[in-house]
């Protein structure tokens, strides 16, 4: 069956090259673009540049460019699959934000690379290849938004970036990947089974990611109450606890109506409200912070930001958690 994809480029270290002063940089154009249909990987391949951004520079509102991007390419274009190039930096942030807001049964798949495209050993042709086979092949359809790189699929949900520079940085601590890509075969060992989904046409709150240290004390959480944040994720320690100076602070939000999402800053595992002493998760969860199990702060954050933008009201912000 002929296949047509469409292959949106945003940026990210596939798509520069080393200047006069050996630094990596984007250039004026595209290195890729024009490149991969060259290779005759899929029957057609429908090529677009929506940014040339390093990822750090990518915000939430380029997120939802990219989504009504490929929502108005798709109401032009009928196809199989899309490929999306993008930096690696932030590459788990817009794709669980394209996992939580595109509706789209075929495959999404996000793919990068960690060499540039003029470096020896660039793995970033290799990348977009495998990213063309996973967004070809029908056992790809309805998995949510995946992540194609280093022969391994994951899910928007659950990948991150564990090496500053290595090419195997992109890994699924709670569960691992969920499909190999080999020479002859996609081959898929698990699905996910749970999926979120929110509607926005505007993205609207500000929502601030703290990391919780030991002898944190509640200055930033009162700040970012009287600066008008309308959302915080804290990244607990542990199963989910917060040393009790943090408790003047999230009482002070809580009682704000700000919404505070808990999740662990252990790279591994959930969180959950086990403890019962002062700032333990039991306290926490009685209180009424919304435990956020198995995401990243990163990726609570994207949640957090798109729930409040959708207008749900705060039982269907804790309810959207609840899945995770
Ligand atoms: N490997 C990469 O793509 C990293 C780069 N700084 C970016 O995210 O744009």
């Amino acid at each position: 069956m002929t296949k047509t994809l469409l292959l949106v480029h945003t940026g990210g270290t596939i798509s520069m090259t080393t200047d006069e002063r050996g630094a990596v940089t984007p250039g004026l154009s595209n290195p890729l673009l024009g490149e991969i249909n060259k290779l005759g990987l899929a029957d057609e391949i429908i090529e677009t540049e929506a940014f040339n951004l390093p990822s750090p520079h990518i915000t939430p509102a380029h997120m939802l460019e990219l989504k009504k991007l490929i929502m108005r390419l798709l109401s032009e274009q009928t196809a199989d699959g899309i490929v999306i190039t993008h930096g690696t930096d932030t590459l788990e942030e817009t794709a669980y934000f394209l996992d939580l807001t595109l509706d789209l049964e075929i495959p999404v798949v996000l793919t990068g690379a960690m060499r540039s495209a003029d470096e020896i050993g660039s793995d970033g042709v290799h990348n977009v290849l495998s990213a063309i086979r996973v967004a070809s092949d029908e056992g790809s359809r309805g998995k949510g938004v995946l992540v194609v790189l280093n022969d391994e699929i994951h899910t928007a949900q659950n990948v991150t970036k564990t090496h500053t520079s290595n090419v195997s940085t992109f890994q699924s601590p709670q569960y691992g990947p969920i499909g190999l890509v080999t020479n002859g075969h996609i081959h898929y060992h698990h699905a996910p089974l749970l999926r979120t989904r929110f509607h926005v046409d505007e993205l609207g709150g500000r929502v601030a990611l703290l990391k919780v240290y030991a002898g944190m004390d509640s200055e930033f959480l009162f700040h970012a109450a009287d600066a008008g944040y309308e959302g915080i994720v804290l990244e607990g320690l542990g199963q989910g606890n917060v040393p009790p100076s943090l408790m003047p602070g999230i009482q002070r939000l809580l009682d704000d109506e700000i919404p505070v999402v808990l999740v662990s800053r252990c790279f591994n595992g959930i969180a959950q409200p086990v403890y019962g002493y002062e700032g333990g998760g039991r306290m926490l969860h009685e209180k009424g912070v919304i435990f956020a199990h198995g995401l990243s702060g990163q990726k609570a954050r994207i949640q957090l930001l798109l729930a409040l933008s959708s207008g749900i009201g705060p039982e269907q912000i804790a309810e959207s958690f609840k899945g995770h």
